[in-house]
């Protein structure tokens, strides 16, 4: 068996920031990421990473290089309102609002009907609002009872809005929807952004199958019957892999050998950005995955200091990174948000971090953990013990993740009530948030009314 003593053990902050670090790190460079990437970082783009994409497509993306305007705009002297479009001439030399005899103007010469943000006629460059004139029913003769102030009034020059080769989008930027019509103002029809990071999952385990086979007791081997566990890692991967902006690579489940681990792995890497390789992670007799990352690529760390996810683990193979995570679905969400969300927001150009939100909480945290022992809690034996305690006196040894309800309070404060029952019990699906509660001595729970900084599930 597995000596586990010499595991690394990273907070969960620490193990983002070494795989980022290690990526950095690599001699063809990870492209670009993060913080000081998204305020400038053009020109440092991999050009692998980089796709062209049509302008209707673009929303949501980032952009990997500046885009600029190809032209001028407006692109010739435009009216600014629906207007009549005169000749400053007629006014240069008359009082301050003092307007001309009109009955002998001819339209089309003296005078013209021109419309908001339409190029001004051929000639003309002032214009009054149409509600200062009265047009003859057959629209060929004006009255007008006010006068335009300067030359160009009324109108906008060419070139006002943009000129071309302004930079309209920064490379890291976010492409909103209005940023997407100010690219395409400026003659853009394609802009080029970060490719979406592709997803590998890889999921393992004898024990698993696809869900929606027949059950028959008698066919264990073939069929979901006793002893098997449908495998729900797949859907909730892809799911989150898209929401956040990746492509999906799916793969079949593995079984819990160590040479089919290190195929798939050695597939996967050749076809994504990110891989994530789940269960096996932990101390069982049939669990390789650390054991295939370790000599495949170099390992990060073995596990974290939370739960669920306790058996995070990391690991860089040929350049891409690996994130390990465990088992059941419930504790997968966590650590998914925890580990693969930072990583696809460093492919993508964003900032890794993932936003907090404070929140005021509305009553204790029940107490958690096992109860004293000698009434009725786990004795020695069944209970796990601390693992990698490298923490210093007074900060946390491990957070609990404590599920939340968050929700406006009448006094406009968000109120966070803590959710009962243990991520994917039925009374957990009301949660919308979660908090990671620090514990180990000397660390006191927050209290109601305390601020707390939660993210959203
Ligand atoms: N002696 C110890 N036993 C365990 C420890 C420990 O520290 N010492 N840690 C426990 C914790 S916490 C977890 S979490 C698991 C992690 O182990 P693995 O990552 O190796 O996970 P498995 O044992 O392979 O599976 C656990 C569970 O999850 C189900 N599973 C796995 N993959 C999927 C999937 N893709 N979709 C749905 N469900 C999946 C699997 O069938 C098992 O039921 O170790 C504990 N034990
Ligand atoms: O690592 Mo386990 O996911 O703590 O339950």
């Amino acid at each position: 068996m597995r000596d586990h003593s010499q595991h690394i053990q990273l907070s969960r902050e620490e193990a983002v920031a070494a795989t980022l670090a290690a990526l950095d790190a690599q001699p063809e460079g990870f492209g670009w990421r993060g913080r000081a990437a998204a305020a400038n970082h053009a020109g440092k783009v991999a050009r692998k990473l980089v796709e062209r994409v049509s302008l209707s497509e673009s929303v949501g993306r980032v952009l990997a290089y500046d885009v600029c305007a190809a032209n001028d705009m407006p692109s010739a002297l435009t009216c600014a309102m629906d207007s009549i479009a005169l000749h400053w001439s007629d006014f240069a030399d008359l009082a301050d609002g003092e307007v001309p005899d009109t009955s002998s103007w001819v339209r089309g010469r003296d005078w013209q009907f021109a419309n908001t943000g339409v190029a001004m006629p051929e000639g003309f460059d002032a214009a009054i609002v149409i509600e200062h004139a009265q047009v003859s029913a057959d629209e060929q003769h004006v009255v007008i009872d006010a006068a335009p102030s300067k030359p160009g009034a009324g109108t906008r020059p060419a070139g006002s809005a943009m000129r071309r080769g302004d930079v309209l989008g920064r490379a890291g930027q976010l492409i909103t929807p209005d940023l997407a019509a100010r690219m395409g103002s400026g003659n853009n029809g394609s802009v080029p952004v970060v490719r979406r990071p592709r997803v590998a999952f890889i999921p393992t385990g004898n024990e698993l199958v696809a869900p929606g086979v027949p059950f028959d007791p008698d066919r264990a081997s073939s069929f979901a019957a006793r002893g098997r566990n449908f495998e729900t890692n797949s859907v909730l991967v892809k799911a989150k892999c898209e929401q956040w902006g990746g492509r999906f690579v799916p793969f079949d489940i593995v079984p819990d050998r160590r040479d089919a681990i290190e195929e798939a792995i050695a597939q996967a890497v050749e076809q994504a950005d990110i891989v994530v390789l789940n269960a096996g992670s932990s101390k069982g007799s049939d669990d390789w995955s650390c054991e295939v990352m370790e000599q495949m690529g170099q390992m990060i760390c073995h596990q974290t200091n939370h739960g669920p996810g306790h058996h995070s683990s990391f690991a860089i193979v040929d350049g891409t990174p690996i994130v390990g995570i465990s088992g059941p679905s419930a504790g997968a969400s966590f650590t998914l948000n925890f580990y693969l969300r930072p990583l696809m927001r460093a492919f993508s150009g964003l900032d890794p971090e993932v936003p907090r939100t404070p929140m005021v909480l509305a009553e204790a945290f029940p107490a958690g953990g096992h109860g004293p022992k000698g009434h009725g809690g786990p004795v020695r034996g069944e209970d796990r013990p601390a693992e990698h305690p490298a923490h210093k006196p007074g900060e946390p040894e491990f957070f609990g993740i404590k599920l939340l309800r968050a929700e406006h309070a009448e006094d406009g404060a968000l109120r966070a009530w803590p959710v009962p029952g243990r991520p994917g019990s039925p009374e957990s699906f009301e949660a919308n948030a979660y908090y990671m509660l620090p514990n180990g001595p000397g660390i006191e729970a927050p209290k109601p009314g305390d601020v707390i900084w939660a993210e959203w599930r």
